[in-house]
């Protein structure tokens, strides 16, 4: 999905106002209702009905004012701070104050620390001190209240309406103290500071709320060239058709395991048959076959090889139907191995872990499409540079070898020769936890095995497991996520994305 800058997403807004006629209040009052929904569903989550809003005096506090007054109506225990003086609140956002005090909403005023007491622990807190417009690094008691928010976080969810509060809407920098959400609800497009690297500490998860701008604008306005946000409103996934049998769906090889990294390519294979990969094969050193065969489990059809250094493959026979290869999860490096891949596999090939042992030119020589998919360690093994600047560096990367890079970590980027990055916000550091990057790559190359593009099995990929992570989260704590969990809430990451 495009990212817009704050200038563009003014005039956005001027146009839906005056050329469309829809109201500036209107706007705001579906971005209320936006904010409302999700608030909702993380309070059902949690089983809670407490909820802090705090507001600036600018519109994003006016979006909090509408939020608020629909959550009253559904009868959520409501508590409104305003930091700075009501008198200051005018246009839009000073109509939803009214009409939210009408509702019976009394917000409060803070202005010194001991005004930020609460009775009742929030279950969520919405950020909505600034947004678009605010300048420069938060100024006056702004700043304490974005250190209350952020100690807060150890105990509520914290939602930002928009942008994190003290993050530029263009930059993504923070020039002071900014809010660290856990989720960021942006309003008709994503803004561009809250994809860059720069801003994943604060931006936590993000979500778009339509507020009605007609799709007309929308797709008028100038994005950011750079890169878009990997969003799953625009991730769709084969549709399985009723005639279907287990050979629509691909069949993917997986190749790798050594003694005490049995379990990797297990993983790697579960997470393929749960992202709805037709057939799975594993192909692992004869010695750990036991332990591979019993932890991927029955679905999948494990294979042990004596010398997997000398493996050779028969794909004009043996493995003729084959869609997909995947090699690298829990093998050791074996650069030979991977270089006759990389010349004679007729297929897509993701190349993860320890396949990552070859150098660019080799990978640039490749006879077939290939998905590399390091951490920031192997991609400085593979490129020989550490990575600081990791848009670019990934966008090298593709270049240089012609192929899909996908560079992992907070904020993973899906680069492809000739077009944007892909830039994936869902995911959170729970998922920093041995065999997460396995099991990602049983996804991808279920997703190449079903016949997606490179770029397009990448970025769904990337999605789908941070979105299971995600879930997994909710339900287990970030501390005690686990890879297998991951595998084990991917359904329901899928039923968050659209098949087409
Ligand atoms: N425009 C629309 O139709 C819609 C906008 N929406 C929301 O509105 C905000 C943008 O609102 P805006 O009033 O332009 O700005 P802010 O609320 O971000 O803040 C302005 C406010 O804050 C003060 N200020 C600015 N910088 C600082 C600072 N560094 N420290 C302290 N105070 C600062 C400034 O004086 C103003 O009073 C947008 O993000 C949306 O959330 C709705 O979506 C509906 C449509
Ligand atoms: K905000």
């Amino acid at each position: 999905m495009k990212t817009i800058s704050s200038a563009n997403m003014r005039e956005l807004d001027r146009r839906a106002i005056e050329e469309f006629n829809i109201p500036g209040d209107l706007l705001m009052e579906r971005a209320g209702q936006g904010v409302a929904e999700i608030t909702l569903d993380i309070l059902n989550a949690r089983m809670a009905d407490t909820v802090l809003l705090i507001a600036g005096t600018g519109n994003n506090g006016g979006d909090v004012f509408a939020a608020a007054s629909f959550l009253a109506e559904a009868d959520m225990h409501v508590t409104v701070w305003i930091c700075g003086s009501k008198q200051k609140i005018k246009g839009d956002a000073e109509y939803h104050l009214k009409k939210m005090i009408r509702r019976g909403i009394h917000p409060i005023e803070v202005a010194k620390d001991e005004d930020l007491s609460l009775e009742r622990t929030p279950a969520v807190i919405v950020d909505g001190l600034l947004g678009t417009g605010a300048k420069g690094a938060p100024r006056g008691f702004m700043n304490e209240l974005i250190e209350f928010i952020n100690e807060e976080a150890r105990r509520s969810f914290i939602l930002s309406i928009d942008i994190p509060s003290g993050v530029d809407a263009d930059t993504g920098i923070a020039e002071g103290n900014a809010v660290r959400a856990d989720l960021t609800a942006t309003m008709c497009l994503p803004k561009t500071g809250l994809i860059r690297p720069e801003a994943v500490p604060y931006v936590g998860n993000v979500e778009v709320i339509d507020i009605g701008v007609p799709d007309i604008l929308k797709e008028l306005a100038p994005g950011n060239m750079e890169a878009e946000l990997i969003h799953r409103a625009n991730l769709r996934v084969p549709h399985r058709s009723n005639e279907a049998h287990k050979g629509s769906y691909g069949h993917v090889l997986l190749i790798g395991g050594a003694v005490g990294t049995a379990g990797a390519i297990a993983m790697a294979a579960r997470a393929a048959l749960r992202s709805g990969a037709g057939l799975v094969s594993v192909l692992t050193p004869e010695e750990i076959y036991p332990i591979v065969a019993q932890a991927a489990g029955p679905e999948v059809m494990v294979h042990p090889v004596p010398h997997l250094e000398k493996l050779t493959l028969d794909f004009s026979k043996d493995w003729k139907k084959v869609t997909a290869v995947c090699i690298g999860p829990g093998l050791q490096p074996n650069p030979e191995l991977i270089e006759t891949l990389l010349q004679q596999c007729p297929v897509p090939l993701l190349l993860d872990a320890g396949a990552l042992c070859v150098s660019p030119d080799q990978i640039a020589q490749a006879k077939c499409p290939v998905v590399l998919t390091p951490h920031p360690g192997e991609f400085e093994r593979l490129f020989g540079v550490p990575v600081t600047d990791r848009w670019a560096q990934a966008k090298a990367a593709s270049d240089q070898t012609g192929q899909t890079v996908v560079l992992k970590g907070a904020g993973t980027v899906v680069a492809t020769p000739d077009y944007k990055l892909g830039v994936n916000m869902s995911g959170n550091p729970g998922m920093a936890t041995g065999g997460s990057g396995d099991v990602l790559a049983g996804i991808i190359t279920a997703l190449l095995g079903r016949g997606m593009e490179p770029f397009e099995a990448s970025i769904t990929g990337v999605h789908l497991h941070g979105l299971a992570g995600d879930i997994a989260a909710e339900d287990l704590t970030q501390e005690s996520l686990i890879a297998t969990d991951i595998i084990r809430y991917l359904s329901e990451a899928f039923r968050m994305i659209r098949f087409s």
